[in-house]
């Protein structure tokens, strides 16, 4: 029997049209273009339901509400079908991907996450590849977990960020291997498919929108500046640090990140660095930021330790419980 594949169209390029302002999605645009499109309606292929969201939005216009949203609506059709793909545009998409798969738990389906660089419609367009692919792993690949699949790779969704702004290998996945890479033959990088046995019902977790401070350290970076963020209603801080967990050892900055974490503000210390991790025991200069309180962000990409700080934080959970959260394995977000 044919599967069936729910598909949740959100915007993005994908389905974009260009106007005098520059791209926009526009209603009904998409499925149209699918519709004159032989190859997706071919018996090799799932059967798939697709439902455009009222609002489509370019993807930088994302926030936690619409996550949200999206949680909620794989979880409405969950039982109706065999795998969801959701179309979205790039610029955000990590970031729903991380946020998905710490939302939505005991997956036993496979969401994939995917968009493309020039819209469906238009000549030379991704798209094609990118949804078809989706569509036909979602059916005869089913990862039981939240994915994103672009330029012919399947990732973690928890481990993917965008790296290429115009490029059609867009996504990466520095720290972890691709789940599948689409060839030839279709190769599933063996051991990385999740084997959930489906005893607990899908559950989603609600997030809510939190106030959370990005500080990228760099040279000079001045105290006062980090001491005017940590005065805002600020829950939680992602310091981006050199390398492998490192920053300025000026006593007045490191001040103000001890002062935050006295305030009861996660500090969670994060590379810059796309790739490797967090060890603050390397360096001295380290080791004073471990001094502070802040915690190591690990191998996590930012779009990660972002999401997981809103799913954590959304549970009203004390600092100390969220601190070693951060640091623990929660959907294969990190390597321990
Ligand atoms: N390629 C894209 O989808 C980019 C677009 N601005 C979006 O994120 O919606």
């Amino acid at each position: 029997m044919r599967k069936s594949i729910y598909v949740a169209y959100t915007g993005g390029t994908i389905g974009m049209r260009r106007s005098s302002g520059g791209y926009v999605p526009t209603p009904g645009h998409l499925v149209e273009s699918l519709a004159a499109m032989p190859e997706f309606h071919r018996d090799e292929m799932p059967l798939f339901e697709i439902h455009e969201y009222d609002d489509l939005i370019d993807s930088s216009d994302m926030a936690p509400t619409d996550w949200q949203r999206i949680a909620d609506d794989v979880q409405a059709n969950y039982d109706r079908f065999d795998g969801f793909v959701v179309l979205h545009g790039t610029d955000t998409m990590a970031f729903t991907a991380a946020a998905l798969s710490f939302m939505l738990t005991n997956l036993t389906k496979p969401v994939i996450v995917t968009g493309s660089q020039i819209p469906l419609a238009e000549l030379r367009s991704d798209g094609q590849i990118n949804l078809l692919n989706s569509l036909y792993l979602a059916a005869n690949y089913p990862v039981a977990e939240v994915c994103l699949f672009f330029n012919n790779q399947l990732f973690r969704g928890n481990r993917s960020s965008k790296v290429n702004a115009d490029g059609f290998d867009a996504f990466a996945s520095p720290n972890y291997p691709s789940l599948i890479d689409v060839g030839i033959d279709i190769r599933v990088n063996a051991g990385l498919i999740s084997h959930h046995t489906g005893q607990e019902p899908l559950n989603v977790q609600t997030i809510t929108p939190q106030p959370i401070g990005l500080i990228r350290l760099y040279p000079g970076i001045m105290p006062e500046l980090v001491n005017n963020i940590i005065r805002q209603p600020v829950k939680a801080i992602i310091m981006q640090s050199y390398g492998v967990g490192n920053g300025p050892s000026s006593g007045a900055l490191l001040n103000v990140f001890k002062e935050a974490d006295e305030q009861g503000i996660v500090v969670v210390n994060a590379t810059q660095c796309l790739k490797g991790r967090v060890n603050m025991a390397g360096y001295a200069t380290g080791n004073k930021i471990a001094e502070t309180g802040a915690v190591s962000g690990m191998d996590m990409t930012i779009e990660a330790v972002l999401t997981k700080l809103h799913f954590l934080l959304s549970q009203n959970l004390e600092p100390s419980v969220i601190k070693q959260s951060i640091q623990q394995n929660l959907r294969g977000e990190l390597t321990l």
